[in-house]
């Protein structure tokens, strides 16, 4: 940012002023030397600075040839602004965003107020002679240089231009963050497909209504969960100075339908993340694991559903098989890792989460979930490791109130005393209060009624489900964040790679 008075803050002269002073300057032009007659515009350009009251302060687009990111931080934070103030607007939707941009329109002014100082910014374009190519961005720069200018009392700028820009710089975070579109991503099979061209994860768009208003939580644990999520956002100068990675992780368990991915939606919708569902039953090895990691953004969740049926962790760590390496020489073959060499360990997933390589991006939340915490290894469940254990567990009666009101849009009823009761010692979880509700919108008592019934069969705690060691979540549970229906269209060699995928697994069994 450079800081250059202008000749433009004069508006406290009179126009005569102006037409008499260039009139002047034109005159001296044709009596002196063209160079001599610059000098001394310059040297009263000068004279005349002294009197202004305001300093200017030119943001450019563009930094040489690097894109300058308060350029884009002062148009976001000025879209939120300039609704109101500015004369001329130009209005942008950018494809698939939800609302519409409001941007100054050209050499117009707009006023802010900070502090109880009043600033104006001015939006200049002034048209380039030739097109350039930024080599940062590999983009292609407008053939337009862009800029805002500042205009700013020269008694305020020491006082509040710092804090001015900061403040201009934390908002228009907020902004981008809250106008994002977030997306869901997967890896899988589908990377095999030509059209993947070694990207690792697939992506479709993330829209999904769960929120923490939405979800029903028994006690205070919904308030300690956006208080812990408050306090990671806002604390990453803390994050550097304590030398931890800005990384928060989460272990959610409890038994089926009592509303785990459910969170995950609520905590990607709250911070404005994407989210990287990562099927660990379709990584080969701990190195495309980390492969995988490497190639996920900043401020996104990295989840990993159902850990325990995802990959055998009963200490596989421990376990580790001595291997025997077949001389290339003596055997005249190279060597080839077999099917249990390539798997994903618990190591790999130990490092994937807090690991060296785990380092490689800032402000991400990892979050496990499982139906089985005791079967857990302990390593995944030593202190520091998963930052907060959330148990979600059966409907209890503040829970079920909280459905009430979402699905049933009631806050009180007759029947609550006796629901208060019937819901001790009963193992009946969200999903199935909400089902009831859903089936009876109508009509909320024959909803209670139902919901009073269905607690008496449910007084005994439900057997564990069958437990199927690295089987992949897809064909256990029928509840995933991810509906398949919206992942994009396969590419037409799948089948035939499958194919040949599942023939050379067959081969390699029977070797
Ligand atoms: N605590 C809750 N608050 C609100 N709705 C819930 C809650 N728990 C479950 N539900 C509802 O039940 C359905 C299933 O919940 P969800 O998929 O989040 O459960 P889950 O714990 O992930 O189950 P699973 O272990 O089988 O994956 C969702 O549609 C959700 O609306
Ligand atoms: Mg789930």
């Amino acid at each position: 940012m450079t800081i250059i008075p202008k000749l433009r803050s004069l508006k406290m002269f009179e126009p005569w002023t102006w037409v008499a002073s260039l009139g002047f300057f034109a005159f001296l032009k044709t009596l002196i030397p063209r160079e001599y007659a610059d000098y001394l515009l310059r040297g009263f350009r000068l004279w005349l600075q002294s009197f202004t009251p305001y300093i200017f302060c030119d943001v450019n687009e563009f930094d040489a040839s690097t894109v300058n990111t308060l350029f884009r931080d002062v148009e976001v934070y000025l879209s939120s602004i300039t609704a109101e103030a500015a004369l001329r607007l130009s209005l942008t939707k950018p494809k698939n965003a939800k609302a519409t941009t409001f941007t100054m329109g050209t050499d117009q002014r707009t006023a802010d107020v900070f502090n109880n100082v009043k600033v104006e910014w001015i939006y200049n374009v002034i048209p380039r002679n030739r097109p350039m190519y930024t080599h940062s961005y590999q983009s292609y720069q407008s053939d337009e240089r862009r800029s805002f200018t500042l205009q700013i009392g020269r008694k305020d700028k020491d006082r509040i231009l710092g804090k001015y820009l900061a403040h201009i710089q934390a908002r228009a975070k907020e902004l981008k963050r809250e106008a994002r579109d977030l997306l869901l991503y997967t890896n899988g099979k589908g990377r095999d497909s030509y059209y993947s061209h070694n990207r690792p994860w697939e992506s479709v768009n993330f829209v999904h209504p769960a929120s923490f208003d939405t979800l029903a939580l028994d006690g205070d644990l919904k308030q300690r969960i956006c208080d812990d999520l408050d306090r990671f956002v806002a604390n990453e100068a803390y994050y550097q100075r304590v030398g931890k990675a800005w990384k928060r992780g989460y272990l959610l368990y409890g038994p089926p339908g009592t509303g785990k991915s459910s969170m995950i939606a609520a905590i990607a919708n709250k911070m404005r993340y994407d989210v990287y569902d990562l099927e660990l039953t379709e990584v080969d090895s701990n190195i495309e694991l980390r492969k995988l990691l490497l190639h996920t953004n900043n401020r996104s969740v990295i989840v990993i559903e159902d850990i325990d049926c995802s990959l055998d962790l009963s200490g596989q760590r421990k376990r580790k098989k001595k291997r025997v390496h077949p001389e290339p020489a003596a055997a005249g073959v190279p060597f080839k890792p077999s099917r249990d060499d390539r798997k994903v360990t618990l190591s790999g997933l130990l490092n994937f989460v807090d690991g060296l390589w785990s380092c490689c991006g800032t402000e991400r939340i990892f979050i496990f979930t499982t139906n089985y915490v005791e079967k857990l290894d302990p390593a995944l469940l030593r202190a520091g490791r998963m930052d907060m254990h959330i148990h979600l567990s059966y409907c209890t009666f503040s829970a079920f109130v909280m459905l009430a009101r979402n699905y049933l849009q009631l806050d009180d009823h007759h029947l609550f005393a006796q629901l208060r009761t019937a819901f001790e010692g009963t193992f009946m979880t969200p999903a199935e209060v909400g089902e009831i509700m859903i089936k009876n919108l109508d009509s909320p008592t024959a909803a209670l009624e139902q919901v009073l019934a269905a607690l008496d069969e449910h007084r005994v705690k439900p057997p564990p489900l069958p437990r199927t060691p690295t089987t992949s979540r897809r064909t256990r549970s029928p509840r995933t964040l991810r509906t398949r229906a919206s992942l994009p269209m396969a590419s037409p060699n799948l089948p035939r790679l499958r194919r040949r995928t599942r023939t050379r697994n067959q081969q390699q069994q029977q070797k």
